[in-house]
């Protein structure tokens, strides 16, 4: 079997060896992995070698927030890698996403490689009501991951990061092929640990999210393998 595109595991460890030792347990029951910041700093570009090697897709999750000189040039140098998805914070506002959108079909068009889909963070999966209030923003959290989404569309991004709980409402303002990827999925009776705005696989991709990233229900399960394909079950039913 192939694993299921729309379920991107988070590699949330920090070297090699334990990455070696997940994938090779995962085998081919998942074909897309997410390398986060901590695996990013410690490994480089090796992580994202090795999983090439293995035909894996992979979504570098380095969620660049800067001045748009400084996110344009950091993400020409991260096309180079093969990634099949970057990210950058939507809240960097429309000049930086903007950038960031050119600098990767720039760099893509360069290296004669197809480009790798850009998406933008809205609000983190872990924000709850009271960590929203004390932001300060004047709307509700729903509302302003539409607004930013709205944004990242007219900045010319493929698509957003954002929780299950607002893809629907997203995939009704930006339309059907504005990429939505979902963490914050917890499969029923799974431990929530530091999210917030949860919803299972199935509510998930009912929602309308196309791609769902879950790391620790699967990665700490006593048996992963078994752990991602009762979700990919739980997948193919919707
Ligand atoms: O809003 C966000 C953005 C990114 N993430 C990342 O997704 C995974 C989720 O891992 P779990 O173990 O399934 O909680 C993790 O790598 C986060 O950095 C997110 O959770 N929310």
């Amino acid at each position: 079997m192939v694993g299921d595109k729309r379920l991107i595991v988070a590699l949330d460890v920090p070297n090699m060896n334990q990455v070696r030792n997940l994938v090779e347990k995962l085998g081919d029951s998942v074909s897309y992995y997410k390398v986060g910041m901590e695996l990013y700093y410690s490994t480089g570009r090796e992580v994202i070698a090795y999983l090439r090697s293995l035909n894996k897709d992979v979504f570098l999750d380095l969620k660049l927030h800067d001045i748009p000189n400084t996110v344009a040039q950091s993400l020409g140098v991260l096309t180079e890698l093969g990634a099949s998805m970057l990210n950058i914070h939507a809240s960097g506002g429309l000049a930086m996403m903007k950038a960031a959108s050119q600098a990767v079909a720039n760099k893509a068009a360069q290296l004669e490689v197809s480009r790798p889909a850009l998406i933008a963070v809205t609000v983190l999966t872990s924000i709850d009501a009271a960590d929203w209030a004390n932001l300060r923003h004047d709307m509700s959290i729903k509302e302003h991951v539409v607004h930013l989404a709205k944004l990242a569309q007219s900045a010319g991004i493929d698509g957003v990061v954002a929780s299950p709980q607002e893809a629907e409402a997203i995939r009704a303002a930006c339309g059907e092929r504005f990429i939505i990827v979902t963490p914050g999925v917890r499969p029923q009776g799974a431990a929530i640990n530091d999210q917030s705005r949860i919803a299972t696989p199935r509510e998930a991709l009912k929602q309308g999210a196309h791609h769902l990233v879950i790391g620790r229900p699967i990665t700490a399960a006593a048996d992963p393998r078994t752990a991602a394909l009762e979700i990919c079950k739980e997948m193919e039913a919707v």
